[in-house]
C-alpha cells in the first residue's frame, strides 16, 4: 500500500477532502499518515484504524518516508517544504491545493474529467507534482469543458460571483456576523409591518458603513453588498484572480495557441458556491441544441438547467448546488451580438470541484496506475 502523508487535513479544504475520502472509501486503499504544523504528537484522526500520533509537517525526514503527500496547508507551506523535499532527493508524488506550483513547467494542474490524458502522460514521463486548479477555473471547465474540447471557443468573457469560502473559514464567519449585524440593526422595525421601508434601508446603510461593522477579514462589507476585487493587484489592472483565468484554463486544456479568457472577479455573499456569468465567442454558428448537447456531454457531473425562469431560479443557484458535486449550467442562449455569441451561467461548490475533489481523484489515478 502506498504511504500517503496528509498535511492540512483539518483546515477548511482539508476537512472537505477528508469527508470525500471517507465517503469514497479512499482510506481503505492507502496507508495514511497525518501531519500537523501545530500539534506534533497529538492524536490524529481515526479513519478506520485507530488514531495514530500526528507527525511533524516540517520534518523533511518524516515526509521523505511518504510515497505521496497531499497538502491543503497553503502556499507558504508549499514554498517552504516542497523545495527542501526535492533537494533532499524525494521522488514521491506531491498533490497540492495551493497555487504556488501551478504554473511550473513540471507541474500539471489536475482536473481529470478535463485533462486525464495530460495527468497520465505526466505520470508516464516521471512527473511528480500535481496541483489543484483555481476554483473558479476548475468550475468553468467542469461546466463547459465540452465546448472547449470541441475546439469551438474563440474567447471567453468571464464575470464571476465568488463565495466567501474562497477567502477562507474566517471570512465565512465574518459574512455571517455581518448578516447578523445588519438584521439586528433593524429587527424591531422588521417586526412592525407599518414601519417605513426607507427608514429600514437608511439604518441598514448606516450599520454597514459604521466603523463597528465587522470587516477585519474582507476589508469591506460583503453582506448586503459585494467586493469587485479578489486576490492581489497586478500592474496591468487585472486582479491576480482574473489573471489566473487565461493562464490556468489554457494550461489545463493544453492549448498550443491560448484562448483568451478574461473578465471581472467579484466576491459576493454566497457561502461556498462560485458562479460565473459567461459570454462565449464561438468560431461558428452552431444550433443551440448542439451547443447544449456538447455542454451536457462534458462530464457526468454537469446538471444542465433548461433556460426557463422557474427551473433556473430553483436549480441554478448557490443554494441549490452547495455541498453537491453537481456543476449546474444554464442560461444558455444566443446573444444579440451575433449567432456565434453564446451566454452561459455556471455554478459549482468551490470546496468540492473547486478544491478537494481533484486532489483525491488524482490520488485514485496514482493508485490505479
Ligand atoms: N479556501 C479555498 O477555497 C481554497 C483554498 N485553496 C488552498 O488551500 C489552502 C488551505 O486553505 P483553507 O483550507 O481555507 O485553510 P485553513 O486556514 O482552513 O487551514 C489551513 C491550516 O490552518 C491550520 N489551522 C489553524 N487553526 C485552525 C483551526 N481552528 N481549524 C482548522 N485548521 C486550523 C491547520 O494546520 P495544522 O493542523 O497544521 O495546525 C490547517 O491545516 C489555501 O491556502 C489555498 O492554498 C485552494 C483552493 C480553494
Ligand atoms: N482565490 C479563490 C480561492 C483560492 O484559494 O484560489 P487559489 O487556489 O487560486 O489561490 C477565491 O478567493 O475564491
Amino acid at each position: 500500500m502506498l504511504k500517503v502523508g496528509l498535511v492540512g487535513w483539518r483546515g477548511m479544504v482539508g476537512s472537505v477532502l477528508m469527508q470525500r475520502m471517507r465517503e469514497e472509501g479512499d482510506f481503505a486503499l492507502i496507508d495514511p499518515v497525518f501531519f500537523t504544523t501545530s500539534n506534533v504528537g497529538g492524536a490524529g484522526p481515526d479513519v478506520g484504524r485507530g488514531a495514530a500520533p500526528l507527525k511533524d509537517a516540517k520534518s523533511v525526514a518524516e515526509l521523505k518516508a511518504m510515497d505521496v503527500i497531499i497538502t491543503c496547508q497553503g502556499g507558504d507551506y508549499t514554498t517552504e517544504l516542497h523545495p527542501q523535499l526535492r533537494a533532499a532527493g524525494w521522488h514521491g508524488f506531491w498533490i497540492d491545493a495551493a497555487s504556488t506550483l501551478r504554473m511550473e513547467d513540471d507541474a500539471v494542474i489536475v482536473l481529470d474529467p478535463v485533462n486525464l490524458d495530460q495527468i497520465k502522460a505526466s505520470i508516464a514521463r516521471g512527473g511528480r507534482d500535481f496541483i489543484g486548479g483555481n476554483c473558479t477555473n476548475s468550475i468553468l471547465l467542469m461546466g463547459l469543458g465540452g465546448l472547449f474540447k470541441a475546439g469551438l471557443v474563440d474567447w471567453v468573457s468571464s464575470m464571476t460571483y465568488q463565495a466567501a469560502s474562497g477567502a477562507g473559514a474566517q471570512n465565512m464567519r465574518e459574512l455571517l456576523n455581518q448578516m447578523g449585524k445588519v438584521n439586528a440593526s433593524v429587527a424591531h422595525l422588521l417586526d412592525d409591518p407599518s414601519s417605513a421601508i426607507l427608514e429600514i434601508d437608511q439604518r441598514v446603510a448606516e450599520t454597514m458603513r459604521s466603523d463597528a461593522f465587522p470587516t477585519e477579514h474582507f476589508g469591506a462589507p460583503l453582506a448586503g453588498s459585494l467586493i469587485p476585487w479578489i486576490d492581489k493587484q497586478l500592474d496591468n489592472g487585472q486582479s491576480k484572480e482574473e489573471w489566473k483565468g487565461l493562464a490556468e484554463v489554457n494550461k489545463i486544456l493544453g492549448t498550443s495557441s491560448p484562448i483568451p479568457v478574461d473578465g471581472l472577479c467579484v466576491r459576493i455573499g454566497a457561502m461556498r458556491c462560485h458562479s460565473l456569468a459567461l459570454t462565449l465567442k464561438l468560431n461558428r454558428d452552431l444550433p443551440l441544441a448542439e451547443i447544449e448537447n456538447l455542454i451536457k456531454g462534458s462530464n457526468q457531473w454537469v446538471r444542465f438547467v433548461p433556460n426557463d425562469r422557474a427551473t433556473t431560479v430553483r436549480e441554478l443557484t448557490p443554494t441549490a448546488v452547495t455541498g453537491k458535486l453537481d456543476i449546474a449550467v444554464g442560461r444558455v442562449r444566443k446573444l444579440n451580438m451575433g449567432p456565434d455569441y453564446v451566454s452561459a451561467f455556471v455554478c459549482g461548490d468551490q470546496l468540492l470541484w473547486g478544491a478537494a475533489e481533484p486532489l483525491r481523484r488524482t490520488l485514485r489515478i496514482l493508485l490505479d496506475k
